[in-house]
C-alpha cells in the first residue's frame, strides 16, 4: 500500500525528522491484540507527532517494580485488571499523548468508556496467524504461556474483536505491512480525523 507522509526507515523511525503535529490534542489510544504493534507503532507515531509516548503495561511495571508476568503470578489476572483500570483512568485523562494500551484493556466496560469518551482510538488489527508469528517467542505475555498458544490467540481474538471495534474511532488492518509502512499510512488518517472538543 502506498501512503503519503514522511519517509521512514525500516525500524519505523523518520528519515526526515520533521514532525507533523495533529490539529487536536485529545489523547491517541492504540488498542488491539498482543502483537498488534501498539507499543512499536505507538512509539514511532509519538515521535513523528511530537507527542509523549506512554505504554500502559510499561507504566504499570515501572510503578509496581515487577514485570507484568509476575503481577499475574502473584495477583492473578483479576488483580492485574484492577491495577490496569486504575492506571488507565489516570493516563487516559492526559492530553497530547499517544497511549499504547494492554491487549486486554478493552475487556472492562469502564475502560471502554474511558477510551471512547476521552480520546481517539485506533484499533490495530492483524490475523491470529500473523499475531502468533510476532509474539511466539515472548515470555512476558502470561496469557500465552499455555500448551497451545496459537489456539489461545484465535480464541482471544474471536472474543475481543467486537470490543476492539466498539471502542475504535479508526480500524487499521496491518496485514503483513511493516511497522514503518503502518505508521506512514496512519499519519494522514489521523490528520484528517475529526474530533469533538
Ligand atoms: N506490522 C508489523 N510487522 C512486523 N512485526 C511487527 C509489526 N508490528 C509489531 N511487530 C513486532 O511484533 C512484536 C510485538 O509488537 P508489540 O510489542 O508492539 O505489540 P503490542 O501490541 O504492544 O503487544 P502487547 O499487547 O503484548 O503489549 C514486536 O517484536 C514488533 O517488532
Ligand atoms: O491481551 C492481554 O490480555 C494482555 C496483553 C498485554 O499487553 C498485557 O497487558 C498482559 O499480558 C495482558
Ligand atoms: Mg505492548
Amino acid at each position: 500500500m502506498d501512503c503519503s507522509g514522511p519517509e521512514l526507515n525500516d525500524a519505523g523511525g523518520p528519515e526526515d525528522p520533521a514532525v507533523t503535529p495533529l490539529p487536536y490534542d485529545q489523547p491517541l489510544f492504540l488498542v488491539g491484540m498482543m502483537g498488534a504493534g501498539k507499543t512499536t507503532i505507538g512509539r514511532s507515531l509519538a515521535r513523528i507527532l511530537n507527542r509523549e509516548f506512554v505504554d500502559l503495561d510499561h507504566e504499570l511495571e515501572a510503578r509496581c517494580g515487577v514485570r507484568v508476568s509476575l503481577i499475574f503470578d502473584i495477583e492473578g489476572e483479576e488483580g492485574f485488571r484492577k491495577r490496569e483500570t486504575t492506571l488507565l483512568d489516570e493516563c487516559s485523562r492526559r492530553r497530547g499523548i499517544v497511549l499504547a494500551t494492554g491487549g486486554g484493556a478493552i475487556l472492562a466496560p469502564e475502560n471502554r468508556r474511558y477510551l471512547k469518551e476521552r480520546g481517539v482510538v485506533v484499533y490495530l488489527r492483524a490475523s491470529a496467524d500473523e499475531l502468533f508469528r510476532r509474539v511466539a517467542r515472548d515470555r512476558n505475555r502470561p496469557l500465552l504461556q499455555t500448551a497451545d498458544p496459537k489456539s489461545r490467540i484465535h480464541a482471544l481474538l474471536a472474543e475481543r474483536e467486537p470490543l476492539y471495534k466498539e471502542v475504535a474511532s479508526l480500524t487499521f488492518d496491518t496485514g503483513s505491512m511493516a511497522v514503518a509502512q503502518v505508521v506512514r499510512c496512519l499519519i494522514p488518517l489521523l490528520q484528517r480525523h475529526e474530533v469533538n472538543s
